[in-house]
């Protein structure tokens, strides 16, 4: 075994269908009295249950939380803190709720509790997004890491197929990409297999039967041992390709993880044979992780080509050299001219081959 350096991210997991339950019991051993509530304008009946259940302890609701967390939402988000005297905000939705929290604690210190209603794994990681005049900027920062999360399947019953397949997808790149990342250990190495298990196992059942209790909770256990894979290691090309996606071209986060994850696996399939056996046999694609990759998005109904979910051809040599400026590490060194055709193999939608 090579050399490895393993440092712990302690945060508390309250798992199971049925834990919002213990949001008292857990609001206090934060030791908060004044809870700001957030949420998207679309999540306020799940926001008002929260505040319900912690009674006195709701300092108020703020339900303005959107998708890349521009900068203005988060001043206004820290403003209401504030103002509401909140020493404590809980989080109730997907990555874009989670990273309103985080960037209030970023200003502020407060800390999150954190109810994730998607797979997007947000959650478990010290890594904030904030975008500003049009860019998105992310950071590492422990001060933004839920304090603790409470991952109830069945808060997740109502998120709508599609969402689920590509959020599923979105956490499951954390953990592709975790297996080879540069500082990867054989912990995250676990974690990172069994997560895409889990995930891969419960895509299927809940496509079938979104109401299934069970697949949605391996969806969300897989959820949190991708997130904490993301949380821990680095992140090579396919998040770069697609923090330039969504930021620069306003892609829709989960979809666009989704279409470029296979592509991105075949990229570096030749320069980590091994990490993509282990992906594949994982997803139960032994021989061919990219193409079972395509093939779980392609045979849940979720989209695999960019010019699907908004991205213009004309865009694409842009779009490859703002990824090649500034690089994420990757093992296959950045080729602008593989990579350029990487996008279009990904705006057609081919089926990679790793
Ligand atoms: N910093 C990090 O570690 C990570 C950050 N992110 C960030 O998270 C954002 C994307 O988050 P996502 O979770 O993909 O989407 P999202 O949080 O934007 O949610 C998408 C939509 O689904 C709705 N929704 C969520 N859960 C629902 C449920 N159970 N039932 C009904 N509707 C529901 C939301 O209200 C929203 O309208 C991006 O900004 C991305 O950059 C994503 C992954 C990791
Ligand atoms: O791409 C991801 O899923 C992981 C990280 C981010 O989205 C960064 C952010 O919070 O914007």
């Amino acid at each position: 075994m090579d050399a490895f350096v393993y440092t712990g991210i302690a945060s508390r997991v309250v798992f199971g269908a049925g834990s919002l339950q213990h949001l008292e019991r857990e609001i206090e051993l934060l030791g908060a009295r004044r809870a700001l509530v957030l949420c998207t304008p679309g999540q306020r009946d799940q926001a008002e249950r929260v505040a319900a259940i912690i009674g006195d302890r709701a300092a108020g609701i703020f339900d303005q939380a959107v998708m890349h967390v521009p900068i203005e939402s988060a001043r206004e988000a820290r403003a209401e803190a504030q103002r509401m005297g909140a020493d404590c905000a809980i989080a109730i939705g997907g990555g874009s709720t989670t990273g309103l929290g985080k960037a209030i604690a970023l200003d502020s210190g407060l800390p999150i509790l954190a109810i994730p209603t998607t797979y997007a794994g947000s959650e478990m990681t010290p890594i904030y997004g904030i975008t500003e005049a049009g860019l998105k900027k992310t950071g590492k920062d422990l001060r933004v890491l839920p304090r603790t999360v409470i991952y109830d399947p069945e808060l997740t019953i109502g998120l709508p197929v599609g969402l689920s397949i590509t959020s599923g997808l979105n956490a499951m790149a954390h953990a592709a990409e975790g297996l080879y990342a540069q500082d990867t250990n054989p912990i995250m190495g676990l974690l990172a297999e069994e997560g895409l298990r889990a995930m891969s196992r419960a895509l299927p059942a809940l496509k079938a039967d979104p109401a299934d209790l069970s697949a949605r909770s391996d969806a969300l256990y897989g959820a949190w041992l991708c997130g904490t894979v993301l949380g821990n290691v680095g992140m090579a090309l396919h998040h770069k390709l697609c923090h330039t996606l969504g930021g620069s071209f306003n892609l829709p986060h989960a979809e666009v993880h989704t279409v470029v994850l296979p592509h991105a696996m075949a990229y570096n399939t030749r320069a980590v044979p091994d990490v993509m056996a282990r992906i594949g046999r994982a997803i139960g694609s032994p021989d061919d992780a990219a193409g079972g990759l395509f093939d779980l998005a392609q045979s849940q109904g979720a989209p695999v080509a960019l010019r699907d979910i908004g991205m213009q051809e004309a865009d694409l040599d842009r779009a490859a050299d703002i990824a090649v400026g500034n690089p994420y590490w990757n093992p296959r060194p950045i080729e602008r001219t593989a990579l350029r055709q990487l996008l279009q193999d990904a705006w057609e939608g081919k089926r990679p081959k790793g």
